[in-house]
Order: C-alpha cells, then structure tokens, then sequence
C-alpha cells in the first residue's frame, strides 16, 4: 500500500483562485518523490497540504490509509511525528537564540517521543556530518551548508518515515549542494524524501519517481527516468531544455 495517497485534491486560498487543481499522487515508502515546476507552479502549496498545514479545498489525503484531518488532535499527534520537513531558507529555518541541541530537540519535546533526548540528538548531528560539539553552539556560528545540515538534523531525529524538502538547497553553493544532496541520498536509506525543486537534475539525482506541477496541475508523472527520456509533455520538455545538463539517469 502506498504510504501517502493524495485523492482529487484541489486547493483554493481565501482570495478564490485555484492553486492545485485535482491533484493525484501516490509515494511509496523507500521511492523518494520529485516534485518539479515553475514558479507559482503549487508545489510549495502542495508541501503544506501534505504537512497538514492546510486542509484541502475538496478532495483527501491519506497517511497509510487513514484520512489526513488537521482537526483531529489525535491523528495529528501520529502523523506529526511520521512527516517533517526542511525549508529552503538556513537563515531564517532556526531560531538565533536557540542552541543547536535544542533546535535539533525540539521535535523530541514537542512530540513527547520517549526517548532519551541526549543520545538522539548526538545520533542526529552524526547522521548529517556534524560534529558532537555542534550541539552547544549556535546557528549564527556555522555556515550556510552547516546549518541546512542543523534543519535535516531536526527534520530525522524523531525518526519520520517522510521528509518534506521545500528547495533546500537553493540558497547554497555549488559545492555545498553538492555535499547536502550526497546527504540526502545516504538518509533515503532510513527515511522517504519528497524534494521540491525548480532544478529537475538534482531531482534526478535523488528520486525515483517524479510529478511535474504546471498551473497547480500534474502534467507529467512517472519513473524519473523515463520522464526525462522521453517527455511527453511540452511544459516538461521546455523545464528541460532550461537545465543546463543532466546527470546520469538514476
Ligand atoms: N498565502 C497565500 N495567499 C494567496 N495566494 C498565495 C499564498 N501563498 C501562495 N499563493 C499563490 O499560490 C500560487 C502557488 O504558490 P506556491 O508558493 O505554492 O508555488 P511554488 O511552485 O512553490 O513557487 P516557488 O517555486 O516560487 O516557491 C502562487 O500563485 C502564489 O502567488
């Protein structure tokens, strides 16, 4: 069964337009998900019905079969602890005042996962390549790439099944993006990434499945492999023409 099911989902902000229209979407545990297109295109909207920060405007979301409800404490107790996500901005993603150990706790505490908080955050800080120490300092102390390793570092340590990453790496450099999605593919290993990006060659780096976004709409969806081979969509095949170069197909 897959792990997220999106049904028909459409979305509306107060002001009336449509941003998602009919939205439909599996992600299975272990494929991470792809999620490309322009500008506008809803996928940053599409992260926050999935994080259950809105409630779509018809249609539903299912988390192993159960119906996303952001009005049902109980559920979302649950849920906010299988999904977490990681936004673009390192800067403004962390609280200054905050040392590293308790940004990275947080989820701990708010979730009350039992557990002791000390040796999962160190677990965490390992896992993204941090030293033990990073955890009395704080963010203002550590570089760009360092402190989007401090947000994945907070998004794992509960031990989600699913990481919403909203272009987490578009603030960086080159070299740093390259080090953070080498990252990402280590920790595919023990949790599912769905990866918002405008870039669709990091996207081919990580996932094995894509939707491309047009309008709010799914043009194109599929293995990324085959996406990209053979585009059948022209939105698709013009995103593509607009990456400088791919990579090796996944
Ligand atoms: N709070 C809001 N109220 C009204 N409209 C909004 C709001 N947030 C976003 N929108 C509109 O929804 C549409 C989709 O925005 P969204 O941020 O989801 O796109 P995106 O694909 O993530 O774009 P980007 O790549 O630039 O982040 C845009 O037209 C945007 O102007």
């Amino acid at each position: 069964m897959s792990f997220i099911t999106v049904e028909n989902v459409s979305f509306a902000y107060r002001s009336g337009r449509t941003i998602l229209d009919s939205l439909n979407l599996t992600i299975e545990k272990g494929r991470n998900l792809g999620i490309v297109g322009e500008s506008g295109s809803g996928k940053t909207t599409l992260l926050r019905l999935l994080l259950g920060l809105a409630q779509p405007s018809a249609g539903r979301i299912l988390l192993d079969g159960q119906i996303l409800d952001t009005r049902n404490r109980a559920f979302m107790g649950g849920f906010r602890k299988r999904v977490q996500a990681v936004f673009q901005d390192p800067y403004s993603s962390l609280d200054p005042r905050q040392s590293v150990f308790n940004i990275v706790a947080e989820p701990l505490r708010a979730l009350k996962v039992q557990t002791d908080i000390e040796s999962a955050v160190s677990e965490a800080l390992a896992a993204v390549g941090l030293p033990a120490d990073a955890a009395r300092r704080y963010p203002h102390e550590f570089s760009g790439g360092q402190r989007q390793r401090i947000a994945i570092a907070r998004a794992i340590v509960a031990r989600p099944d699913l990481v919403l990453a909203d272009e987490i790496v578009s603030a960086l450099d080159l070299s740093t993006r390259i080090l953070i999605v080498d990252l990402l593919k280590t920790l595919s290993t023990s949790a599912t990434f769905a990866v918002v990006s405008h870039d669709i060659a990091l996207v081919a780096l990580l996932c094995p499945d894509i939707i491309i976004l047009e309008k709010g709409r799914i043009v194109e969806s599929g293995p990324t492999e085959r996406v990209l081979k053979d585009p059948a969509h022209p939105y698709t095949r013009r995103l593509l023409a607009s990456t400088p170069r791919l990579p090796p197909p996944v």
